[in-house]
């Protein structure tokens, strides 16, 4: 028995806009086993991104609680919180997310910035993240000189820099032909069996989808079965 990393009890999250409340999980129950690869699916506007954010504790519930290695985080201050978040998720975005003025090297190295970390260190740990997603003989191009795939594995090194155990993926493959996207999805691979790193990728694409360990998906706030 795996144990879990996050559980969900009873989780609700609510919208309101204007004079109108939107349910988007109403109790919704889970847990992520550490060193899972768990793809997310489902229609748009399902709650994928949402769940996303109530995991890296940047959204909280309405009620319920989260918790991760047996901590609540939905009952963190926002201080706590923010430590918990840095020591503890890496994101990766469809849209890459790189700052376009610096190079590869400095866009990976930022998560680091505000820690008390030597120089040196810094730079060990950059190199160190940028080997392992194949790119360090690229660490002085700014993102415009790298291709798509390129720059998603950059943002890759940029969230396991500084050593976190879960990756949140929030369709990483979204702006990338199919070579890229199989390149990037290898490399979630290799990062979640070879290093443990649990990742939670949400994605559209049902070939994403199959390199992860297990897929859930998501319909109106609750969990589906969909035929494999
Ligand atoms: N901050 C917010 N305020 C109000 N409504 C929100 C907010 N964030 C999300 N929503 C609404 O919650 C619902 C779920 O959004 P979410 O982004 O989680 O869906 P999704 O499954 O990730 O969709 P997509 O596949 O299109 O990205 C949507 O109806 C969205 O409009």
């Amino acid at each position: 028995m795996t144990t879990p990393m996050f559980t969900l009890n009873g989780v609700s999250k609510r919208y309101t806009r204007g004079d109108d409340t939107v349910t988007i999980f109403d109790h919704l129950d889970m847990e992520i086993a550490n060193g899972d690869f768990l793809a997310l699916m489902g229609p748009s506007g399902s709650g994928k991104s949402t769940l996303l954010n109530l995991l890296s504790g940047l959204d909280r519930p309405n009620s319920g609680e989260i918790l991760c290695d047996g901590l609540r985080i939905d009952a963190m201050t926002q201080s706590t919180l923010s430590h918990w978040r840095a020591r503890n998720v890496g994101f990766v975005f469809q849209a890459f997310n790189l700052l376009p003025m610096l190079s590869a090297q400095r866009n990976v190295e930022l998560p680091l910035t505000l820690t008390n970390l030597s120089s040196a260190e810094r730079k060990r740990r950059v190199d160190t993240a940028l080997d392992l997603v194949g790119l360090a003989q690229c660490a002085a191009r700014t993102p415009a000189q790298l291709s798509g795939g390129q720059q998603q594995r950059v943002a890759i090194a940029r969230a396991i820099v500084a050593d976190t155990r879960v990756l949140l993926c929030d369709e990483p493959t979204g702006n990338l032909d199919r070579s890229s996207s199989n390149d990037v999805l290898e490399l979630l691979q290799t990062l979640n069996r070879e290093l443990g790193k649990t990742i939670v990728m949400v994605t559209h694409d049902q070939v994403a989808a199959g390199h992860a360990g297990r897929v859930l998906h998501l319909d109106k706030g609750s969990f589906v079965s969909c035929p494999a």
